[in-house]
């Protein structure tokens, strides 16, 4: 299965239009892949907190129509990265998109941990209320399970514990990841690749908007906690080969997860 890491860069002076059609036109060259991830936010950038707003889309706007002819024009499960939706009663999320290779939306997540304490996404979005995973049909794909996973959801392995209780074997997780943290970015993907003992592909911006540069360096973290691949700071297609069989290979030879204890009384 050869999945394609595509770290774009937002900046602030390429119009989201013109990043779109970028966008779409990159994916369309990965029809060599299986499966393709793009960033989170990609369109408005995830520190542009002013403009979340003014760019939020319904979940058949611009960005999930153009996506979705992308994925299907190159037949792969694209993995669309994140925008800003405007929910029914006007609220916003940051949701990711998911589309199998015929182009049709299969999957949405809205983000459940909102970055930024109490500004930022924090103040302005609407927090996700479920976890979500999606069975990757196909014959390369063998039927995996992806968990999605949003940026700051990293911090959280209780989000990965249940998800992993729920089938995922690889994770999708497109990111925003300022550069101050990128030490914390790369320990975090290869922590939850080893806890979960599942593959990571963790999908960061390039580039500098808002004032925070980010980190880049996306990274591709097998089951064994291996980093496959990983990108510099700009712009950058990473292509890698995964094996399928290797989740459950991984469990059967070093069965840690079974191993979980559960339920233990805290003493008082
Ligand atoms: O956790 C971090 O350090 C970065 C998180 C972040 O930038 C985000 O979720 O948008």
């Amino acid at each position: 299965m050869r999945a394609s890491v595509l770290q774009i860069a937002v900046r602030p002076d390429e119009p989201a239009d013109e990043r779109r059609a970028r966008v779409s036109g990159l994916v369309r060259r990965q029809h060599a892949s299986d499966l393709v991830v793009l960033p989170e936010l990609w369109t408005v950038g995830a520190f542009a907190f002013d403009a979340f707003a003014a760019h939020a889309e319904p979940l058949d706007g611009p960005t999930a129509r153009e996506m979705g002819a992308a994925a299907a024009s190159a037949r792969v499960w694209l993995h669309a990265g994140s925008l800003i939706e405007r929910g029914p009663a006007d609220e916003l999320y940051n949701t990711s998109l998911l589309f199998g290779p015929d182009g049709r939306l299969r999957r949405t997540y809205r983000k459940i941990h909102r970055f930024g304490f109490d500004r930022g996404e924090a103040a302005l979005l609407a927090r996700g209320g479920e976890t979500v995973t999606a069975v990757l049909d196909g014959d390369a794909t063998a039927g995996l399970t992806a968990g999605l996973a949003t940026c700051y959801d990293l911090r959280f392995p209780e989000q990965f514990r249940q998800l992993v209780d729920a089938g995922a074997e690889l994770f999708l997780v497109p990111a925003g990841w300022p550069a101050a943290r990128r030490a914390h970015w790369s320990l975090l993907a290869r922590a939850r690749a080893v806890e979960s003992q599942a593959y990571v592909l963790a999908c960061g911006t390039a580039g500098t908007h808002a004032g925070v540069e980010q980190a880049g360096h996306s990274l591709v973290v097998d089951p064994w906690g291996e980093v496959l691949a990983e990108a510099g700071a700009g712009e950058e297609t990473l292509v890698v080969d995964l094996d399928p069989a290797l989740v459950a290979k991984t469990r059967a030879e070093f069965p840690a997860l079974r191993d979980r204890v559960l339920g233990v009384p805290v003493p008082r």
